[in-house]
């Protein structure tokens, strides 16, 4: 892996998620650090990953050649005004997780014209089997773009995507996806508890039926739909279940809530790239 120096400006969930699955790919502790305004997750990060810490975000950025910004979308305006010197004295690759923020309007706090590359990942990243959609500015060249990859990849699976719209797109599936799942999961264990089985019991096997579907998902050469065709019995108990998620139209129901995270990650881009 590249031994380029990491700077995190914000350190919350998805910042812990990629440093977990960075640390656990084997990148060196000592070249990754995050600036966080918090002294107890400040404390977490030195202690559980060695990383180096910092309370000022410009502090960080001092000898990093990539910053990844992981602050909450609304402040995106703030932390980058406040670090545009630092950034544009460095000039390093910047590579943005935050929902909604566009390219434009983060080069344009940042006072020039750096390289971006919009990631959207997820919060499996912390166990190394993230999603992301990438996507680069015209300012990224091979290098930055390889560069961008590589540090995702080793928490993930990456995808590079045409347009910067699409990572809107991406944001509705896969960003916001894994809550679906997991109220999914939460559902289907309430159903086994109603059952009768003991809370337990019902957690036990819905996740691992999760997980098993998931892995038979991605090393099956049949498509989802056929694996779900192979479980579903003619007559028998799946398809008296199916019968009640399909009559709830579950694939419109599907469709409404990923275009509404969709709708929201456009909202947030046009009020963001409003801020001066
Ligand atoms: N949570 C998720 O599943 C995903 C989140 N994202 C994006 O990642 C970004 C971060 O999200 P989370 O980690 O979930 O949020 P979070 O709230 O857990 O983390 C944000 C962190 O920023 C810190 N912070 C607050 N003010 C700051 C400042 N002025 N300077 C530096 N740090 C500051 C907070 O103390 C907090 O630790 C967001 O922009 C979100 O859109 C992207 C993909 C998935
Ligand atoms: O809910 C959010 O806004 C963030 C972006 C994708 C997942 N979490």
């Amino acid at each position: 892996m590249t031994t380029t120096r990491i700077a995190f400006i914000g350190g919350g969930n998805m910042a812990t998620s990629l440093i977990a699955g960075l640390v656990a790919d084997g990148y060196a502790p000592d070249a990754l650090q995050v600036a966080e305004p918090g002294p107890d997750r400040r404390e977490m990060f030195e202690a559980r990953y060695g990383v180096r810490v910092f309370a000022d975000n410009r502090d960080a950025l001092a000898d990093a050649d990539t910053l990844v910004l992981c602050v909450k979308p609304q402040l995106a305006a703030q932390v980058c005004t406040e670090i545009a010197d630092a950034a544009s004295a460095r000039a390093p690759l910047v590579i943005s997780i935050m929902a909604g923020v566009p390219e434009q309007a983060i080069q344009r706090w940042l006072g020039g014209t750096l390289a971006v590359v919009r990631a959207m990942p997820n919060t499996p990243a912390m166990v190394q089997t993230g999603a992301i959609g990438l996507h680069a500015s015209p300012e990224v060249g091979e290098e930055g773009r390889n560069r961008a990859e590589t540090i995702l990849r080793a928490v993930g699976l990456t995808r590079w995507v045409e347009s910067e719209a699409q990572i809107d797109a991406v944001t509705a599936l896969s960003g916001s996806g894994p809550a679906y799942f997991f109220l999914f999961m939460e559902a289907l264990e309430e159903a086994g508890i109603s059952l009768g089985l003991d809370a337990e019991t019902a957690r036990l096997l819905t996740i691992q039926t999760a997980l098993g579907a998931a892995k038979m998902a991605v090393e099956s050469e049949d498509t989802p739909g056929q694996l779900r065709e192979r479980v579903t019995s003619p007559g028998g108990t799946t398809e008296r279940a199916l019968e009640h998620l399909l009559k709830a139209d579950l694939h419109a129901l599907m469709k409404r809530a990923a275009h509404a995270a969709h709708d929201r990650a456009v909202e947030l881009s046009r009020s963001l790239s409003e801020q001066s």
